[in-house]
C-alpha cells in the first residue's frame, strides 16, 4: 500500500483534534473521506502533507516512516493538495498560479506538469493567461485541481473538491478524477456528509469527531500496491 497513517494524534491548542486516526491507502485507490463539518479531514490532509504538526503517530509512505519529513520534502515525493478554499492568488493567471508548486520547489517540473494537466483538462489552456481573479468560483476550483496535479503525481488530496461548485463543473471534476485512474496516483477526496457522492469512490473512511468510525468498501478491493 502507499499511504498509511497509524494512530495520529493532532492537537491544536491543547485541544485534541484527531485522535488516534489509522488508515490506508493502496497505490491507484480512490478514497473517501467522510464526516461532518468539523470532524478532522482538513486536519488529516494537512498531517498528510506534513503542514499540521502531530503529537503521536506515524505517516508512513511506501513503507517509510515520513512523520517527521518538513512540507516541501513531502511535495517531492509526489504529493498535491488541493486546499478546500482553493488559496489562488488573484493576481497571477491562471498557468502561473499553476506552476506555484514548481516555483517553490526545484525538483517539480513544471513544464511536463503543465503538459499533463492540459491534457486532462483542456479547458484550462484557453484560460491560462486569464488572471485568478476574473475566474468563477468553480473555474478556480479546477485551476486548484490542476495546481495539485502538478506535485500530486503520486498521491492527490482534494479538500471538498465539489462543494460550492455549479453541477456541470463538479460532473467535469469528478470526469478529471475518474479519468486519472490508471496514473498509478492515490487519491483521497474529503467530502462533507451532505454533499456527499460515493460515485468515483472505491472505499470510504468515515470519521467523527477527530476519529474514524468504519471504512466501507465500495469497489472490489485492489491489489496492494
Ligand atoms: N487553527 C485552529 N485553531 C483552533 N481549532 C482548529 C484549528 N483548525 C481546526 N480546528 C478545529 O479542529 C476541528 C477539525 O477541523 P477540520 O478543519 O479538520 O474539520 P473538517 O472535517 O475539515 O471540517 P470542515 O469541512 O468544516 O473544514 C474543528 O473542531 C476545528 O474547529
Amino acid at each position: 500500500m502507499s499511504l498509511k497513517l497509524e494512530n495520529v494524534e493532532v492537537s491544536i491548542q491543547a485541544a485534541p483534534i484527531l485522535r488516534g486516526v489509522t488508515l490506508e491507502l493502496n497505490t491507484g485507490e480512490r478514497a473517501g473521506l467522510i464526516g461532518r463539518n468539523g470532524a478532522g479531514k482538513t486536519t488529516i490532509m494537512r498531517t498528510i502533507t506534513g503542514l499540521a504538526s502531530m503529537s503521536g503517530g506515524k505517516v508512513i509512505w511506501n513503507g517509510q516512516d515520513i512523520s517527521a519529513m518538513p512540507a516541501r520534502d513531502r511535495a517531492r515525493l509526489g504529493f498535491g493538495y488541493m486546499p478546500e478554499d482553493r488559496r489562488l492568488v488573484p493576481e497571477l493567471t491562471v498557468e502561473e498560479n499553476m506552476l506555484l508548486p514548481a516555483w517553490v520547489n526545484a525538483e517539480i517540473d513544471g513544464k511536463a506538469g503543465l503538459d499533463f494537466v492540459y491534457g486532462l483538462m483542456p479547458e484550462l489552456t484557453d484560460m491560462a493567461g486569464r488572471k485568478a481573479l476574473l475566474l468563477s468560483g468553480g473555474q478556480q476550483k479546477l485551476v486548484a485541481l490542476g495546481r495539485a496535479l502538478i506535485a500530486g503525481r503520486r498521491l492527490l488530496l482534494l479538500d471538498e473538491p465539489f462543494e460550492g461548485v455549479a453541477p456541470a463543473l463538479a460532473k467535469r471534476i469528478s470526469e478529471v478524477i475518474a479519468s486519472l485512474k490508471g496514473e498509478g496516483l492515490s487519491v483521497l477526496i474529503a467530502q462533507s456528509e451532505l454533499s456527499h457522492s460515493s460515485e468515483l469512490l472505491e472505499c470510504e473512511h468515515l470519521i467523527e469527531r477527530g476519529e474514524i468510525t468504519r471504512r466501507n468498501q465500495i469497489a472490489p478491493e485492489l491489489e496492494k500496491g
